[in-house]
């Protein structure tokens, strides 16, 4: 194994990796836009042509229909899996990674094209640039590299890469159970690569929070209504919404629902350690974000309100009157969308029927005949490893020899859907290997990826491969 010999090679191939991303993220497989299927589907292709030409053994799974919440049915996207070797002497690792991405527009305030990905001053950016495009392209390149040195692969590699995380994971976990004894049969490890570090320092991530999304529905009159010839005799769907919202949480950050915080595990000795050696500067966080204020003073307290407390946050409402102008109606049927990120122990069935029961409750005390309709359409788990397993110190050993550092162990305050699926059906040790930096704007305007992180991050890769082939051997 020469892992100067890999560097140089990527290194030297850095402008076909950018290109290739470009040609990626100039798909718009935008996840949750049902207009945007074929193109979420032609990105499954390329996905799929790509292993083939690496002359990987690729499969791809048709998972069914999605159903929109109009009642509107349609395909959802396929899973795609390849393997690159099957010898019984080596380990087998499964890179997850996922190439749908959020929605983006110009009008949203980005500076450049969103799918056209435009490099400055070393960064590139576009959609999906960083979550999670370039990352699985960094997987890619890695095992690319030692296909052109002719190199043999440390550990057989597969991987399973889908087009629906950012919707939720639809179809995934059945496939996922489907495969156990198939797919999954021979795999001893698994690898995510779909967040991002918590500085400029390299890290390992051990846990992700779950989601549980929910659709507030209020329905009143049959149409909208003139707020000057009705307004003041009927109960308005929007006020009688808002009031609801406002039940949610307080201003302080505190989730007012029974049952929700009282579920939240103890902060152990040993887990606020592991805060204390984080490298985090929390003036710079405040000033990235560009707000005058935080909610909590020490890096201690910040951290752990992101990863391992629940938060409750409203994303918007649907049927609400948004353009510009002054439009004078009081809108018929209104839609709130809110999610509660979640943590150990809480459970989604159970956030369902606190957050159902305490809005049908608060509701009732409105006297108003409007109706309301909740619904949870997303109930992710969260996830959390052990720190001690065999993955996360062949992690530290690849970072060490790629960076030269110690990297951080932090957990993601976001969610990767089938993390605990693949706990909880393989029984296999996970690890979230990161590469994407901690200002990349993921889900927002102008996310990017960094020709450094990227190329590094394939370094990082190809170094790693290496590193789990040792696990058991010293
Ligand atoms: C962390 C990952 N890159 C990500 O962005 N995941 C999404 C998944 C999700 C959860 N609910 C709906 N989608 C996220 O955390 O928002
Ligand atoms: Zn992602
Ligand atoms: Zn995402």
């Amino acid at each position: 194994f020469n892992l100067d010999e890999l560097k140089n090679y990527i290194d030297s191939h850095q402008e076909d990796y950018v290109l290739t991303l470009r040609d990626w993220v100039a798909v718009e497989s935008d996840s949750s836009d049902a207009l945007k299927r074929d193109e979420l589907m032609r990105m499954m292709k390329i996905t799929e042509n790509k292993f083939n030409d690496m002359k990987g053994h690729t499969n791809r799974f048709d998972i069914g229909n999605q159903e929109l919440p109009n009642g509107q049915i349609i395909p959802l996207p396929v899973v795609v899996t390849a393997s690159f070797g099957n010898d019984s002497n080596k380990a087998t690792v499964c890179i997850y990674g996922h190439v749908d991405v959020q929605p983006a527009r110009m009008e949203d305030g980005w500076d450049t094209e969103p799918y056209n990905l435009t490099e400055i001053n070393g960064n590139l950016y576009g959609r999906g640039a960083s979550d999670n495009k370039a990352p699985v392209l960094a997987w890619i390149h890695a095992v690319e590299a030692y296909q052109a040195l002719d190199m043999d692969l440390p550990v057989n590699v597969k991987f399973i890469i889908e087009g629906m995380e950012e919707t939720g994971s639809n179809g995934l976990d059945e496939l996922i159970s489907k495969q156990k004894d198939d797919f999954f049969s021979d795999v001893d490890y698994i690898i995510i690569s779909d967040c991002g570090w918590l500085s400029r320092k390299p890290a390992l991530t051990y846990g992700t929070r779950g989601n549980c999304y929910f659709f507030a529905e209020v329905e009143g009159p049959k149409q909208d209504l003139h707020s000057g010839v009705y307004g003041g005799s009927v109960f308005e769907p929007m006020i009688d919404l808002i009031g609801l919202l406002d039940t949610l949480i307080d201003s302080s950050g505190h989730i007012l629902i029974p049952g929700i915080n009282e579920a939240v595990a103890e902060l152990t000795e040993e887990e606020r350690k592991l805060y204390e050696a984080i490298e985090f500067d929390v003036e710079n966080f405040k000033n990235k974000i560009g707000t005058n204020g935080l909610m909590y003073d020490t890096k201690e307290e910040i951290l752990s309100h992101r990863w391992r407390y629940p938060s409750l946050s409203i994303h918007g409402i649907e049927g609400a009157f948004s353009a510009s102008g002054s439009k004078t109606v009081i809108p018929a049927k209104v839609t709130a969308k809110f999610s509660i990120r979640q943590v150990p122990d809480m459970d989604p069935p159970t956030v369902e029927k606190q957050v159902t029961t305490y809005l049908n409750d608060m509701f009732a005390k409105r006297n108003t005949p409007n109706k309301l309709k909740v619904t949870m359409i997303i109930g992710a788990k969260p996830w959390l490893a052990d720190v001690s397993d065999p993955l996360y110190v062949a992690g530290r050993r690849a970072v060490q020899k790629v960076f030269g550092v110690e990297p951080d162990l932090i957990r993601e305050g976001g969610t990767i859907p089938v993390a605990r699926t693949f706990q909880d059906v393989t029984g296999k040790s996970i690890i979230m290997l990161p590469i994407g930096g901690f200002d990349d704007g993921l889900h927002s305007q102008n996310e990017k990826m960094s020709r450094y992180n990227y190329i590094e991050g394939t370094k990082l890769f190809a170094a790693y491969l290496h590193e789990v082939s040792q696990i058991n051997k010293s």
